[in-house]
């Protein structure tokens, strides 16, 4: 395997996912009512997340002009292309302008119809050949609305495996949040995750050049475990996780955080398991693993599905897969696979018994 295939793309997709970040940061600060709108599924986005989708596919074209471009990202631009959406797309191409004058590395301008074209390049529907670039432009959006933990996460597809992702996370302490529930006093915040196959997993500060090699939490016992899962009820039944923890001897509560800081606070050891199982009938989208799975496998943990399967990108859109995503380290993995399987079992059981 060469270790150097994919520096180019790398450095590039640093890059972008900072200064989506950056774009992120500054309307988390001053969020405006109007700048939350509703999908048609009923989740939130913002103004931010499509900004975020312009910068990071303006940039990564910027920086890999020879490279054929397909990206599979999150958001598209039919709401925005609406009448009454007229104000919304100027204030995303404002923040878009702004973040470029602002940072200072693209002397660009664009103009609402690039904003509308660069969001719209991320309709590839990725797949088992080529590269494909994978976009979670704003991940976990409810976070970023509360307040809370968020991530821009972006990956590349090569032959349908991941090779690079990267993290950014914007309200991540830089210092463990073990116990801490996403928040600390610390006043160094923002991380920057990345890593490339083969070559392990770093963190830095967001903004900041230098990176410091991390890796996963090695405890072999479950009563020093602390797991990870998301804050929100709906996307992950907290029950069956709850029954798992109490199988395997896990003391520690749940560590409750949005998106996938989570794979990142579990690549540098802040916890040692990450439990995800949506509501029955919830198709998993591969731009909500991608990034966060390289970063923990090449930090030296696992992520499968709930039948103990390797995540499959290469799929599409969506990932396909058994009940749920359990993420932990190598020696943990087969006592964790056993406790999920009994405790799904278990489930299954009580709820035939109704
Ligand atoms: N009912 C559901 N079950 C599971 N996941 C869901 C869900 N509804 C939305 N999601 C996904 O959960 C992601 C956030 O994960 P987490 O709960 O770990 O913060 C969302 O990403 P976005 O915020 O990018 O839309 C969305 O893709
Ligand atoms: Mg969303
Ligand atoms: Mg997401
Ligand atoms: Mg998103």
């Amino acid at each position: 395997m060469s270790s150097s295939s994919y520096e180019k793309e790398l450095a590039a997709a640093k890059k972008a996912a900072s200064l989506a970040a950056r774009l992120c940061q500054t309307v988390q600060k001053a969020l405006l009512k109007s700048d939350i709108q509703s999908k048609a599924d009923k989740s939130p986005v913002t103004v931010a997340d499509y900004g975020s989708q312009a910068i990071v596919s303006l940039v990564l074209k910027m920086e890999l002009p020879s490279e054929k471009f397909s990206l599979v990202a999150e958001e598209d631009s039919a709401d925005l292309q609406k009448d009454e959406s007229q104000e919304t797309l100027k204030r995303i191409t404002d923040l878009v302008n702004d973040t470029f004058s602002s940072e200072g590395t693209y002397s660009i301008s664009v103009s609402e119809e690039d904003v509308l074209a660069a969001i719209d390049s991320g309709k590839s529907d990725g797949g088992p050949h080529g590269r494909h670039w994978v976009l979670d432009p704003i991940d976990g959006t409810k976070g970023f609305v509360r307040g809370d933990q968020y991530a821009i996460a972006l990956a590349l597809l090569d032959e349908g495996r991941v090779v690079l992702g990267v993290l950014a996370c914007p309200n991540l302490p830089f210092t463990s949040i073990a116990n801490l529930d996403g928040h600390s006093s610390e006043n160094q915040i923002g991380c920057l995750f990345s890593a490339q196959t083969g070559c392990g997993a770093y963190m830095q500060l967001l903004h900041e050049p230098s990176a410091a090699k991390i890796s996963v939490c090695t405890t072999e016992n479950p009563a020093d475990a602390s797991f990870f899962e998301s804050y929100e009820a709906a996307h992950s039944l907290h029950d069956l996780s709850s029954a798992i923890a109490k199988k395997l001897g896990v003391q520690a509560p749940p560590v409750r955080i949005d998106s996938q800081a989570k794979y990142g606070a579990l690549a540098r050891g802040d916890g040692a398991i990450y439990l995800r199982f949506p509501h029955k009938g919830y198709r998993e989208k591969i731009w909500d693993h991608a990034a966060g799975s390289i970063v923990v496998t090449e930090a030296g943990g696992i992520a499968t599905d709930a039948a103990g399967n390797n995540l499959d990108f290469s799929k599409g859109r969506y990932l396909d897969l058994d009940t749920g995503i359990i993420v932990t380290n190598k020696k943990l993995m087969p006592s964790l696979l056993s406790a999920v399987q009994e405790a799904i079992r278990e489930q299954t059981q009580s709820a035939s018994h109704m």
